[in-house]
C-alpha cells in the first residue's frame, strides 16, 4: 500500500487511438490506467462501455481502473468483470443497495471501489468499510474532464483518510488534479491520483514528462512515489 498511484484518465486520449494512447501512456510511467464509463443518465455525457476495455486488456498489464458512472449498475457490472477490468467503482449516489453491488464485484474476484459525487458525505461509507478496497473522492462533479478541483473536498479526504485508519483501502481522488493540486491532495490523505487533462496535455511526446511532474508534485507533499 506504499506510495503514491497516478492513474491516467483515457477520457482525455484520443478516442481514434485508445490502444496506441494506452500503451503509450503505459511507456510514459503511469501506474494504473483509469476508464471512465458514463451512460448519459447517470451523468450528462456518453463514453465507451465493456467492449472497449475487453479491446485494451491485451494492451497493457497496468492495473484497468473501472469507474462506472450508469445507473443502473448491478446488470452490467459480470459484464466489465469479464472484460480484464481489475478495479470496478460504483457509485454510493447508483440506488439503494451499495451493498450489493460491492459484494457482486468482490464475488466476480475483482477489487471492489466506492465513489462519492462532491455533495456526498463520507458517512455513506461507514457500514461498506469492509467490504471495500478503494474510496474514490470525485473532486469535480462527473462528466467531463478538464474541469477544476473543488476546494471543498480536501476536508472530505481528511475525514476519509481518518476513516480508513488500518484499513488497506486505496483513497483515489479523481477530477481537477494537476501538478497544483497533487501536492493539497496528497497531504489530505489522498494516495490514487487520477489525471485526464493533466496527463494527456501536450500529446504523446510530453505523457512522460507529464507523469515524470505529477509524481514529483505528490512526492513534494512528503509522499514516495512507487
Ligand atoms: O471521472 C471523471 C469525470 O467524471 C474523470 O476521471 C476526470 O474528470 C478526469 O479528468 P481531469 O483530470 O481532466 O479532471
Ligand atoms: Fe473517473
Amino acid at each position: 500500500m506504499t506510495g503514491v498511484v497516478i492513474a491516467p484518465s483515457i477520457l482525455s486520449a484520443d478516442f481514434a487511438r485508445l490502444g496506441e494512447e494506452t500503451r503509450a501512456m503505459a511507456d510514459a510511467g503511469a501506474d494504473w490506467i483509469h476508464l471512465d464509463v458514463m451512460d448519459g443518465h447517470f451523468v450528462p455525457n456518453i463514453t465507451f462501455g465493456p467492449g472497449v476495455i475487453a479491446a485494451l486488456r491485451p494492451v497493457t498489464s497496468l492495473t484497468l481502473d473501472v469507474h462506472l458512472m450508469i445507473s443502473p449498475v448491478d446488470p452490467y457490472i459480470a459484464a466489465f468483470a469479464e472484460s480484464g477490468a481489475d478495479v470496478i467503482t460504483v457509485h454510493a449516489e447508483n440506488g439503494p443497495h451499495l451493498h450489493r453491488s460491492l459484494q457482486a464485484i468482490r464475488a466476480l474476484g475483482k477489487k471492489a471501489g466506492v465513489s462519492l459525487n462532491p455533495a456526498t458525505h463520507e458517512s455513506a461509507l461507514q457500514y461498506v468499510l469492509d467490504d471495500i478496497d478503494l474510496i474514490l473522492v470525485m473532486s469535480v462533479n462527473p462528466g467531463f474532464g478538464g474541469q477544476s478541483f473543488i476546494p471543498s473536498q480536501l476536508d472530505k479526504i481528511r475525514a476519509i483518510r481518518e476513516m480508513i485508519g488500518r484499513r488497506a483501502i486505496r483513497l483515489e481522488v479523481d477530477g481537477g488534479v494537476t501538478p497544483l493540486t497533487a501536492p493539497q491532495i496528497v497531504e489530505a490523505g489522498g494516495d490514487v491520483l487520477v489525471a485526464g487533462s493533466a496527463a494527456f496535455r501536450g500529446g504523446q511526446l510530453c505523457y512522460a514528462d507529464n507523469i515524470a511532474e505529477l509524481r514529483r508534485a505528490a512526492a513534494s507533499a512528503g509522499a514516495i512515489a512507487v
